[in-house]
């Protein structure tokens, strides 16, 4: 038999491939390498998918670099892991076996992670070492020798500081000269992996680092962090900092917003002639864009503190602390990360569950995944919040608009857990695996990238209200402004265009649930994209106006024509309506199959017409 070899190495600049453990900052020196914005955090498992990027050397050479998701060992564990390996071993479906092994470590943790670098460079592969986290390191008074370590390893090392500007240079030089022969491959099979921990102990102690000391101050600070009692109680107090935050800080910002949108919407009415033009601006745009838009401040308050913790290194704790709670009902704490990151929005959340080893909890993490309240529920939240919900203090000083907020997300989360009960008690039982997880340093969080991380949020979201959001509009002020009433109308226009139609179509579905056809007509676009619901609303109502009302803030406006249980309804209706395709999308291709999505879709949208006929029925009865 013969085989013939093509040699793909030639096709495109060569490909240096970055690997390391969890956390020890590989996509901070991509970034830095490339000038690109992939998300950085301090902990485990932030990468899960391959990502490529480009940089020129200091000689002109081009060099495309990959960006993977950490790995422990060489032995995948999860969909993640599995990428790596895959990548590696040059059996990722259209990829090329990488040039180069740029094998990052973390100096302040090295034990575990030159036995990856061993392992690495038994695989056969170039490698050069990049001692990452050397400024933590020196802080705690360690000082790694580059070149001992390379003479020990037999494969060259560079120091990095993949936070700094300049953070890389010596390593742009190294990549630069020509790739280092592969090391020959030493012992293999289960002989290696006791061969390599007595190699690395051995490193370590020639190079003076046996006695690496934990960091002290985040042993301190776990002590109270972790502590059983005080722990959760300060988890629980440091959430509802956030939610009262969400509605005290954004106050100002909001209303120089909503300022704004007024005065562009009375200029352009004083500018254009009544007339087609003018309701699509002032009806569709203003009215509908703006609606959306007064919510940024609030979307960047939650943000803010989303990303000061996830830099700071509590993330994994609070994963720590709930594991017990999340054992109760059949996931493990590993679960946390992918469920809190789904509070910016399911999608990440969902891909955030390839760190999850156990196929079932992904799975199970996967379908309650979406009742998590993502940052598009946020307008739609505020908004009846804002219309109906009194802005007074109550018990001590708290906000009662910050407190009915807290109050949804709770109910998200509490009907995460019940979710997940229901599925352990009668879905397929398996034997719990104890939490393994690594607890990285406590950093101070850079100011820098929280800067950076909060921009791009504001990006994605102006990215929304200019793309989808707009489109949609657009759609549906044309749907709701044709056809023209017949002759002799007397209501507004709407009531007789195809909107108003549809509405009245979809009524009996909800009217049970207290909706009336303008929230029925708003539904349909917002299965797009959540937020479009609050756009839809106001480009409706801004058509439903009779000629002589002047367009009006949204709040006001349902505050005065709905009644506070079809209020509390829809609220109800949002906590679990799958209302948002791309997560479904999302969920079909991270589970390979259209029966997750179908069966997401089925049971979230049972559940939130059930919620809201409840919730309609109760406040119905309670305060007719
Ligand atoms: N002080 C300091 N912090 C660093 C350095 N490199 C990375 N960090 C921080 O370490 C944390 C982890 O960095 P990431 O780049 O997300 O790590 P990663 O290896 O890509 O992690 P995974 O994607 O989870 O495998 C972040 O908080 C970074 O800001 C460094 O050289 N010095
Ligand atoms: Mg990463």
């Amino acid at each position: 038999m013969s085989t013939v070899t093509v040699d793909t190495s030639r096709l495109g600049p060569p490909l240096v491939a970055l690997v390391g453990n969890p956390n020890c900052g590989k996509t901070a020196l991509f970034n830095l390498l490339t000038g690109s914005r992939q998300k950085v955090a301090n902990y485990a498992g932030v990468t899960v998918e391959r990502k490529e990027g480009r940089l020129q050397l200091p000689s002109g050479r081009r060099v495309a670099l990959l960006d993977l998701p950490g790995t422990y060992s060489l032995a995948p564990h999860s969909p993640d892991e599995q990428v790596t390996c895959d990548v590696l071993a040059g059996r990722f479906d259209g990829e090329r076996r990488p040039d180069l092994v740029l094998a990052v470590v973390d100096a302040t943790r090295l034990a575990r992670q030159l036995r990856l670098v061993l392992g690495l460079m038994r695989m056969g592969l170039p490698v050069v070492v990049a001692l990452n986290m050397t400024d933590l390191a020196r802080a705690r008074g360690h000082v790694v020798d580059a070149d001992a370590l390379s003479a020990a390893l037999g494969v060259p090392v560079v120091s990095t500081v993949a936070v700094r500007a300049d953070g890389a240079r010596a390593l742009l030089e190294r990549l630069d000269l020509p790739a280092p022969a592969p090391v020959a491959a030493g012992t293999r099979g289960g002989d290696a992996l006791a061969d390599d921990h007595r190699r690395v102990r051995d490193i370590l102690r020639q190079l003076g680092l046996d006695s690496l000391q934990a960091h002290a101050f985040s042993d301190r600070a776990d002590r109270v962090l972790l502590h059983p009692v005080a722990g959760p109680v300060l988890l629980l107090a440091l959430l509802f900092v956030v939610f009262q935050a969400v509605f005290a800080w954004a106050e100002a910002p909001m209303g120089w917003i909503e300022s704004a949108t007024a005065a562009a919407g009375d200029a352009l009415g004083a500018l254009l002639p009544p007339g087609l033009l003018r309701s699509l601006l002032v009806d569709g745009l203003v009215a509908g864009l703006g609606g959306v838009l007064v919510f940024l401040p609030q979307i960047v308050i939650l943000f803010f503190f989303i990303l000061v913790l996830e830099e700071s290194g509590y993330l994994p704790r609070a994963a720590f602390l709930l594991d017990r709670l999340m054992g109760g009902v059949g996931l493990s704490g590993r679960s946390f990360i992918p469920l809190l990151s789904s509070f910016a929005c399911a999608i990440p959340g969902i891909m955030a569950t390839r760190t999850i080893q156990n196929p079932r909890d992904r799975w199970v993490t996967i379908m309650i995944a979406p009742l998590m309240t993502c940052s598009a529920r946020l307008p739609v939240y505020a908004l009846l919040i804002g219309a109906f919900v009194p802005a007074r203090s109550v018990a001590g000083g708290l906000e009662l608009q910050g407190l009915v907020l807290f109050a949804l997300y709770a109910a998200g989360i509490v009907s995460a857990i019940a979710v997940a009960w229901l599925v352990k008690r009668f879905g397929t039982r398996d034997r719990r695996q104890t939490l393994m997880m690594e607890l990285p340093d406590y950093h101070w969080p850079s100011l820098r990238n929280v800067a950076i991380g909060l921009w791009q949020r504001v990006l994605i979201f102006l990215r929304r209200v200019g793309g989808v959001i707009l489109a949609l509009t657009v759609l549906l002020w044309f749907l709701a402004s044709f056809p023209a009433p017949p002759a002799g109308a007397t209501g507004p226009a709407i009531e007789y265009s195809f909107a108003g139609m549809l509405g009245h179509l979809l009524l009996p579905l909800f009217e049970p649930l207290g909706f009336n056809w303008q929230i029925a007509v708003a539904l349909v676009p917002g299965m797009a994209a959540r937020e479009v619901v609050v756009s839809a609303l106001g480009t409706v109502y801004a058509l439903s106006a009779t000629a002589d009302d002047t367009a009006q803030a949204l709040a006001p406006l349902i505050a005065a024509q709905w009644s506070l249980p079809t209020a509390l309804s829809l609220l109800a209706w949002f906590v679990f309506a799958p209302q948002c395709l791309s997560t479904l999308a999302t969920v079909r291709r991270e589970t390979g199959g259209w029966r997750a999505p179908l069966l997401m879709a089925g049971y979230l949208f049972g559940l939130a017409w059930l919620a809201a006929f409840i919730t309609y029925r109760i406040a119905q009865a309670c305060c007719p």
